[in-house]
């Protein structure tokens, strides 16, 4: 077979003599990481200006420091800059590559410790990581290309990615351990769903959220994570074998629809109400939601109404009466944010969720699993803003060294490591009582340390967008290019430390269960 001409031009070898030749702008070679590129024409297009080309430290040399200190590495492997390479320096080696989709990445601190090598840790069996690895392949290449096209479109994730996790049943998994996964093969068989904890459920939170598309993260189905499992565990069987399997196959989509603008986390402050009809057979609702994820595309709404005996969850179906208008936030509409209204919408009392009254009991069950889920999140976020500080401080250079060689720089980068090790440790040792504990006793013993954990991860990843910015410094204000991902964080962290309980009333919520369990003879 003979090599395409495109083939064989890449394949050919240049000297660094010969290179240093086209040094004119109308005939002009860099050489990039041992690649020899032909810039002639591409520098008339090129978005950093002509005159970066035309000096003489560029003209025929090697580029390789300019061009990491200014681009990331994923530009040159777009196709229309991928197609300037003409070949290789002879006897040289590229040294820079991309980590190849479901790879681990080598950086110090990019992973867990249970996934560094030559680490250990007792919490993960052969079966975690099996499931670690494909799920991250599964992550590179489905999800990741998917959220970062629909962060750009601001459209909501995309049917087929969800009629593929449907297919692995990650929809289900994302629910954690339970009844709803019997019969269900999940990712291929790898695991029983028998054998599926809260260990595994970590390992799919924290590898799909790898992402760097926070808005997409919460438009891939979070609705469902949190207004799924007062159906799961709260409705009829008849109206739980109804929704639970439409939900599961990704056909179609629940939002958890409590807060208003009336009132946030104050139950007793909401005003949608549910007035019975006369005979007795339907609700009657009426009132507005707020900030309600994935609320312009669901189908299903888990909604928290006034009734005259308290507080009651119901069940509503999108209807004639309801009404979803997108909310503009600080992350992208990916994630459905939605204003609601419900006009005279008539339900069922069949769609009650629990005793009518006793809603309160409906949401508490909820909130350990959520925000657990949330700290899987906000803790493995932090870590890809390590990677990249590490990476970034490696290869930009300022005042003839590079960033890492200053004190300052590496002091914050201290700080952020010593965050999100701390943050994983902390909920590695939850999550293990979690799989050790019944349900009940999760609900008594870890309401308050998931609260605290919760406020710490918040905390700490604000701090550590805060510094990742200063380390990049304008490229972290910038949404494209080099910085694009610090800019993303920093804009959308503090969102982790609002939903799911604001930081300050979950710390206190922590004290508050700390204070009541104080012996009695408990004096200094
Ligand atoms: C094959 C070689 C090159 C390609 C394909 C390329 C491509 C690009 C692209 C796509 C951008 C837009 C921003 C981004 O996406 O990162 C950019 C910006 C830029 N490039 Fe290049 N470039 C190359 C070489 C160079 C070299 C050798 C220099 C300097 C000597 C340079 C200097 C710049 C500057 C100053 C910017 C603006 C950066 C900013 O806004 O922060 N480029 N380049």
């Amino acid at each position: 077979m003979t090599a395409s001409p495109s083939t064989a031009s890449k394949t050919r070898e240049f000297t660094r003599e010969e290179v240093a030749k086209h040094n004119k702008a109308d005939d002009l070679w860099i050489i990039v990481d041992s690649k020899v590129y032909d810039v002639t024409r591409f520098k008339d297009l090129h978005p950093g200006g002509i005159s970066v080309f035309l000096e003489d430290d560029i003209m025929g040399q090697d580029a390789t420091e300019a061009f990491y200190g200014l681009h990331r590495h994923e530009v040159l492997l777009k196709p229309q800059y991928a197609r300037l390479v003409i070949g290789t320096i002879a006897g040289e080696k590229s040294v820079v590559t991309a980590t190849a989709p479901g790879a681990l990445s080598q950086v110090p601190y990019a992973e867990p410790t249970w996934l560094t090598k030559g680490y250990f840790s007792p919490y993960y069996k052969e079966s975690h990581r099996e499931f670690q690895k494909a799920v991250r392949l599964f992550t590179d290449e489905v999800l990741y290309p998917d959220a970062q096209a629909r962060e750009e479109d601001g459209k909501r994730p995309s049917q087929a990615v969800f009629d593929k996790c449907a297919e692995l049943n990650i929809i289900a998994m994302r629910m954690g351990p339970g009844k709803h996964l019997k019969g269900r093969t999940l990712m291929n068989g790898l695991v029983k769903p028998e054998e599926f904890d809260y260990f595994h459920e970590l390992v799919l939170h924290q590898e799909m959220c790898r992402i760097n598309a926070r808005g997409y993260q919460d438009g891939f189905g979070s609705g469902s994570v949190i207004g799924l499992p007062p159906i799961l565990n709260f409705a009829s069987p008849a109206l739980r074998d109804k929704i639970v399997p439409e939900v599961l196959s990704g056909k179609k989509f629940i939002a958890l629809a409590i807060s208003e603008a009336f009132a946030g986390s104050d139950v007793q402050g909401l005003r949608t109400t549910a007035k019975k009809t006369e005979d007795g057979k339907h609700w009657i609702i009426n009132g507005t939601k707020k900030w309600i994820t994935n609320g312009t595309f669901s189908d299903y709404f888990t909604v928290g109404c006034r009734t005259d005996n308290g507080f009651t969850v119901i069940l509503v179906e999108r209807c004639e009466g309801v009404e979803t208008k997108m909310i503009k936030t600080a992350y992208s509409s990916t994630a459905g944010t939605a204003y609601i209204t419900f006009e005279n919408v008539k339900v069922p009392v069949e769609n009650t969720l629990g005793k009518e009254g006793q809603g309160v009991y409906v949401m508490l069950s909820n909130f350990n699993h959520e925000r657990w889920v949330m700290c899987c999140a906000a803790s493995r976020n932090q870590r890809v803003i390590v990677e990249e500080c590490l990476k970034w401080s490696n290869q930009r250079k300022a005042f003839g060294k590079p960033l890492n060689s200053q004190a300052v720089i590496r002091a914050k980068i201290a700080e952020m490591i010593a965050r999100a090790e701390s943050c994983q440790a902390w909920l590695e040792n939850i999550t293990f009582q979690m799989c050790n504990m019944t349900y009940k006793d999760q609900a008594n013993k870890l309401a308050g340390p998931i609260a605290l954990l919760k406020m710490y991860c918040t905390r700490t990843a604000q701090d550590t967008a805060r510094d990742a910015m200063q380390i990049f410094g304008g490229r972290g204000v910038t949404k494209t290019g080099m910085g694009r991902f610090i800019e993303h964080y920093h804009r959308t962290v503090p969102y982790d430390a609002i939903l799911g309980g604001a930081e300050d009333v979950l710390g206190d919520l922590g004290v508050r269960q700390a204070i009541r369990q104080m012996p009695k003879n408990a004096r200094l």
